[in-house]
């Protein structure tokens, strides 16, 4: 990594991806419409959004692969519309459906993609080995990719982007179609990119994996960045609170009383006897007091992080036709 890192003209600190009213066009209408974001070196950024909300076409104006209608986005420094193959040299890109010849085998996939991007020859096989292994496909590398699943598919994608040293990994709804033993095993692996300081970018549906593995997120609609951010400060922008307490408990009025506690912004009856309060803080504590102070039995108390999907949905409901732009 170290030494195409220094050939890159993203800084330290710097963004390593900086989009500037970065728009798309087709016709009229802008399916991608003066979008804003940096991403920092070694963060995972999560695209969300519903179908046609604009995250492939963003990536592809990332990658150089479509046309930029106005504004701009720099990548490494690198500006992708003028410069695409120094992108593409520093960036991997996990497309949708990964195109790999069928009739060859994954290291045969690979020693082309690596002839084809100028490896030394010298270095080829060390780097196709070692890539594999990391992905764990060692023991599948002289099997044709005609026999592949798609999740072995996807790793071999990864593999590719590891064997090419990238700096920045994009990957456009990794673990579609994957299931769950096999999604577990690509979540980690992009847990051990970021280790390695690779910044990864990703689309996806999945909002809990999203949850999990990314460091901040932008929510698209219709071209727009609506809502970016870490997901407890998004929760307490979209719900008003970053903590969600559930509360299983008998006695009078309990509901009235948690809704009191200061700092709570919402009580929810889940059930008889059961509240999901969503709170600034937390107030298991209070809770448990007012419980106790109608004679109340408790039951149950826990807190969590509220869930992007949550947020997600709030943020579609609430605001049908929201335009909080860049709100971050
Ligand atoms: N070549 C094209 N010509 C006209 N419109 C296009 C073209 N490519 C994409 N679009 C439109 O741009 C919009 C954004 O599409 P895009 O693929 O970026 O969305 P997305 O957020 O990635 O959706 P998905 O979640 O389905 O992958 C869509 O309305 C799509 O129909």
């Amino acid at each position: 990594m170290s030494g195409q890192s220094s050939k890159s003209q993203g800084t330290a600190q710097g963004p390593v991806i900086a989009a500037r009213g970065l728009t798309r066009r087709y016709g009229a209408t802008a399916v991608v419409d003066a979008i804003d974001f940096d991403i920092a070196r070694g963060e995972v950024f999560g695209l969300l959004g519903p179908n046609g909300a604009g995250k492939t076409t963003t990536i592809l104006m990332m990658l150089g692969l479509t046309e930029i209608s106005s504004g701009e986005v720099s990548v490494l420094g690198f500006n992708p519309a003028r410069e695409p193959l120094k992108v593409k040299r520093r960036v991997g890109y996990l497309p949708d459906a990964v195109g790999f010849y069928d009739q060859l085998t994954a290291t045969e996939n690979l020693a082309y993609t690596a002839k084809l991007m100028g490896l030394a020859r010298t270095e080829r096989a060390r780097l196709i080995e070692a890539a594999l292994s990391r992905v764990g496909l060692a023991d599948v590398a002289s099997k044709r990719v005609a026999t592949f699943s798609r999740g072995m598919r996807q790793r071999l994608g990864l593999a590719e982007i590891i064997m090419k040293r990238a700096e920045i990994a994009i990957l456009d709804e990794p673990t579609s179609g994957l299931d769950p033993q096999a999604t577990q095993e690509f979540l980690g692996l992009i847990g051990e990119l970021k280790a390695e300081g690779i910044t990864v970018l990703l689309s996806s549906h999945m909002l809990d994996q999203v949850q999990r593995i990314c460091d901040r997120v932008a929510l698209f609609k219709a071209g727009r960045i609506v809502l970016m951010g870490a997901v407890p400060e998004l929760a307490v922008k979209v719900l008003g609170a970053s903590f969600v307490v559930e509360v299983e408990a008998e006695g009078p009025g309990i509901a009235r009383r948690l809704a009191l506690i200061p700092g709570v912004t919402e009580v929810e009856t889940l059930a008889v006897n059961r509240f999901r309060m969503t709170a600034e803080r937390d107030v298991r504590p209070d809770a448990a007091r007012a419980v106790v102070a109608v004679d109340g039995a408790l039951r149950k108390l826990s807190v969590d992080e509220p869930s992007l999907e949550a947020i997600y949905a709030h943020y579609f409901q609430a605001q049908p036709m929201g335009d909080v732009r860049h709100a971050a």
